[in-house]
């Protein structure tokens, strides 16, 4: 499925049933899709259009990295289409469910149970140890670990053997190799990552970026991320560009060199 977007327009078939996100029958429903989403943070004179009719659909096992200038709304999309906050417009669909249309105990369960997050900030629990920490989703969700899952995602990020380290005892790039396993560790329908390379070295980084391209090429994951950096937008498999709260452009097969051209020409470090 190819990724569908637009901000002028609308360039996909309007959703028509709870049930059904406007696809053809038999075809998956996308990951991620959002239907003309906007967002207005406060009114009248002081209003601020983060989002300006996002359309939008990200397919499954896919990577998607999202850049713009600084203010062009990507926290926004990110914290609208992982349902941590609400759009003052539109519809936000995670794969057959309409986040939209949720109220806050359902979100928040589904937030938990099919959305994983990576942020710059490992947010690890010092006390815990790595296992602990990758295992806490399961925990609080009152579900218990599948041993072979488990082992299979600790092996995917390179931590068979340090399950029981504390999060103080590893470097950070292994923190955030606790945080991404953490985040797997459910079986989410997507990974949302805002600059989980940020604090990283760019060694690390890259390490990190591999790895979360093996979770896409290996277990079918998907992932979308926000970053600045083209360097790690090149890991992705397509690269949407906001600027302005719309979605300006998109770029297959990106290379690091061919995203910062494009976020020149955006005005983004003009
Ligand atoms: N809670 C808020 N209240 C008011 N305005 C906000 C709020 N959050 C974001 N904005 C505004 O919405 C616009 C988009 O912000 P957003 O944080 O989504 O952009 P961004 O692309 O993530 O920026 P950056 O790269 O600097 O993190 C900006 O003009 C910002 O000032």
């Amino acid at each position: 499925m190819p990724w569908i977007f637009s901000s002028a327009g609308r360039t996909t078939a309007p959703a028509s049933s709870a049930l059904s996100p406007g696809f053809h029958s038999g075809e998956p429903a996308p990951a991620v899709r959002l239907d003309a989403v906007s967002k207005v943070y406060g009114r009248g004179a002081s209003a601020v259009h983060a989002l300006r009719g996002v359309d939008l659909a990200i397919p499954r096992g896919s990577f998607t990295a999202v850049m713009g200038p600084s203010g062009s709304g990507k926290s926004t999309f990110l914290q609208c289409a992982a349902g941590l906050d609400r759009p003052s417009g539109g519809t936000v669909w995670l794969g057959d469910q309409e986040l939209t249309a949720l109220d806050e105990t359902a979100l928040t369960r589904m937030r938990r149970d099919r959305v994983g997050f990576v942020f710059q900030a490992y947010n690890l629990m010092p006390s815990l140890t790595v296992e602990q920490n990758i295992t806490l989703p399961l925990r609080l969700a009152g579900r218990r670990a599948d041993s072979d899952w488990l082992a299979r995602i600790t092996d995917q990020v390179g931590l068979t053997g340090r399950g029981g380290r504390r999060p103080a005892e590893l470097s950070g790039g292994q923190q955030q190799r606790v945080a991404l396993a953490r985040a797997l560790v459910t079986r989410p329908e997507v990974v949302f990552g805002d600059e989980p390379t940020g604090a990283l070295d760019t060694m690390t980084a890259k390490e990190v970026l591999a790895l979360l391209r093996r979770t896409v090429d290996d277990l079918g994951q998907t992932v979308v991320m926000v970053t600045h950096d083209p360097m790690a937008a090149s890991f992705a498999d397509a690269v949407l560009f906001l600027a302005d709260g719309r979605i300006v452009d998109r770029m297959a097969a990106p290379t690091a060199e061919r995203v910062a051209d494009r976020m020149s020409r955006l005005g983004a470090w003009a």
